[in-house]
């Protein structure tokens, strides 16, 4: 759990190089796992019968006491390594940029849950995809993150599909959804995309300034620190909005009249919540383990995922655009992941030439 890695940090040691690698496949199984079936499980709660956006919202960061365990259990291990070892890890500065994270992830899910009620899974999915141009403009803005060929030509690729597909989007409207509806729903995901697409650079950069300030790398437990505090915070936000809409009160009137019965309802609510932590945490932990451009380039490439999952499991059409978005979301990451293979090779290289030449200069007299 204390694995420390930066970009900009020395290489790390065999046993270290391992633990990353498994740190960067976890996450990114995780990431997989949430961004496939969080949207797909919220769609089936307003599919069947839901009708409350703060609920939603509530459920996709409603997860973070999951958190607890890992913190809880690098906490014990710490202490049993010095007796005086803080209970938190995260420097106070970092926590309060924290909360304010939180609150604008809590601000975001409630936009993108009010979207998503009006939209059909796989729309909302393209519009959502959009996020990763704003990622990559907000990264650049926020952490400078380079841009190569590589990114640039995957960020071209997937936002293509993004307009394929979304030239079909005028007929798919669900039924019951209003033509003013359907377009309230259609900006607030776009809004939903460019403020994660914000967030997410956001992150990158408390990593950092939590770095500097402690003087050493950050730790896989500090990130996971970090985002129990931000579910901690985006789901008081929600729960705010639950109280003033009386959610709370209409959950078992809803659960009854749900179309797949009462304890189907309960359990679509509790697997919600649990992938939606499983996005939330594999974002933050690529944003650790790579960078913030890795996150949004896999949050779109599980896109046209999650557009067959929905015709297979919630009977969604699919059409040629869909067959056409996928094949260019999965060049775009086969073209990106080479870009960073090429450039890591490129960088090793330098390395090795720069140590040789070192060890043939004559010793200083
Ligand atoms: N709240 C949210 N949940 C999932 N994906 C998102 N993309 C942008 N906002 C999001």
């Amino acid at each position: 759990m204390d694995v420390e890695a930066r970009k900009d940090a020395p290489p790390p040691a065999r046993g270290n190089k391992a633990m990353h690698r498994f740190l960067v496949a976890l996450n990114c199984g995780m990431l997989a796992l949430g961004a496939i079936g969080g949207p797909l499980l919220s769609r089936l709660y307003f599919s069947k019968g839901g009708h409350r956006q703060w609920l939603s919202a509530w459920l996709e960061t409603g997860g973070w006491p999951l958190l607890l365990v890992p913190v809880a259990l690098s906490f014990v291990a710490r202490r049993a390594r010095d007796r005086a070892a803080p209970v938190l890890l995260t420097p106070p500065r970092i926590l309060l940029a924290a909360v304010a994270l939180g609150v604008a992830t809590g601000v975001d899910d409630f936009i993108y849950a009010y979207g998503l009620a009006y939209l059909p899974v796989s729309t909302s999915a393209i519009l959502i995809s959009t996020q990763l141009a704003f990622t990559v403009f907000f990264a650049f803005l926020v952490v400078r993150q380079r841009l190569t060929a590589a990114s640039v030509n995957a960020v071209a690729l997937l936002t293509v599909g993004a307009v394929v597909l979304g030239l079909h989007v005028s007929s798919d409207r669900p039924p019951g959804v209003t033509r003013g509806q359907y377009w309230l729903g259609f900006t607030l995901t776009l809004g939903a995309a460019a403020l994660y697409g914000l967030v997410l650079p956001l992150v990158e950069l408390a990593y950092k300034r939590a770095a500097a300030g402690g003087g050493r790398a950050v730790s896989y437990a500090l990130v996971v620190e970090m985002q129990l505090v931000m579910g901690f915070f985006a789901t008081a936000f929600c729960t705010v909005g639950m109280i003033v809409n009386k959610d709370f009160q209409a959950i078992p009137r809803e659960a009854r009249q749900y179309e797949l019965g009462e304890a189907r309802y309960y359990t679509v609510l509790v697997w919600s919540a649990v992938l939606w932590q499983c996005f939330f945490l594999g974002a933050v932990g690529v944003i650790f383990c790579v960078h913030t451009l890795l996150a949004g380039i896999l949050i779109a490439v599980f896109i046209p995922v999650t557009e067959v999952a929905a015709v297979i499991f919630l009977h969604e059409k699919f059409s040629s655009e869909k067959g056409v978005a996928l094949v260019l979301s999965l060049w775009g990451l086969a073209s990106y992941s080479y870009g960073e293979w090429s450039q890591a090779r490129k960088a090793k290289k330098k390395r090795e030439h720069a140590a040789a030449v070192e060890a043939q200069q004559p010793a200083a007299p």
